[in-house]
């Protein structure tokens, strides 16, 4: 069974999305938009240090791995990490149009269990622009590329400006990542057009 709501259908205007020009080479990882993301970041001792890599156009793939710190059930990844690493997936799409978004709405259909251990692969695409929103879908699946499918989503990001973050992002950790000399990181912080 799958379940996607109204919100979720691109509406007749929508537009397919365009790929900047200066977004990675198709193959190319795109690293951790922040160190203290709990997606991405390397600095996060229980994070899901999730590794994205992009796709052919606004598509990229993704994997990572169930540790112990990210159980729900005995031996089994709790759905909300799952959730995560599906927005995460979805959310690091932007870094290729190069727009700032955030998730807007997240619509996750868990289809198998997801033991500790296992790695799971995403794949996730843009599928439509429209106006600020942004839809898109991701898939996860168990051990490999074309191995079991384990969870789907669909999602809505909305494009903000930078000062979405300045503004309720709490004063010390955004002057920190301001405060960053590497301009590269800085900007991808927020995922801004550097
Ligand atoms: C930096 C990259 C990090 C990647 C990590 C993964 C991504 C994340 O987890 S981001 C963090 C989680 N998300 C958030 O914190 C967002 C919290 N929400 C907000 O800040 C606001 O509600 C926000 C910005 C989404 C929308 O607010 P606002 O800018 O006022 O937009 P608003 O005018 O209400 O809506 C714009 C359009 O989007 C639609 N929309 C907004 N929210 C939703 C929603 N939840 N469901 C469906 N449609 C929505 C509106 O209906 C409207 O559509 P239309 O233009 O057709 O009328």
């Amino acid at each position: 069974m799958r379940g996607t709501s109204a919100a979720l259908q691109p509406p007749a205007d929508a537009t397919a999305p365009v790929r900047h020009p200066e977004a990675p080479a198709p193959g190319e990882l795109l690293g951790a938009h922040y160190g203290q993301c709990f997606g991405c970041g390397g600095e996060q001792p229980h994070g899901l240090h999730l590794e994205a890599r992009a796709g052919e156009g606004v598509s990229l793939t993704a994997e990572f791995t169930v540790k112990i710190a990210h159980q729900g059930a005995p031996g089994l990844a709790h759905g909300g990490i799952l959730a995560s690493a599906l927005d995460e997936a979805l959310g690091s799409l932007n870094w290729l149009l190069r727009t700032i978004a955030v998730t807007g709405r997240l619509e996750t259909d868990f289809v198998r269990p997801v033991p500790v251990d296992a790695v799971l692969h995403l794949q996730a695409e843009v599928t439509a622009v429209a106006g600020r929103k942004i839809y898109a879908t991701a898939t996860g699946r168990i051990g490999g590329p074309d191995g079991p499918l384990a969870v789907r989503a669909d999602a809505l990001f909305i494009e903000v400006k930078v000062d979405h973050f300045i503004d309720h992002g709490r004063q010390e950790e955004i002057q920190a990542a301001m405060d960053d000399p590497d301009q590269f990181r800085r900007a991808r912080a927020f995922e801004v057009n550097p």
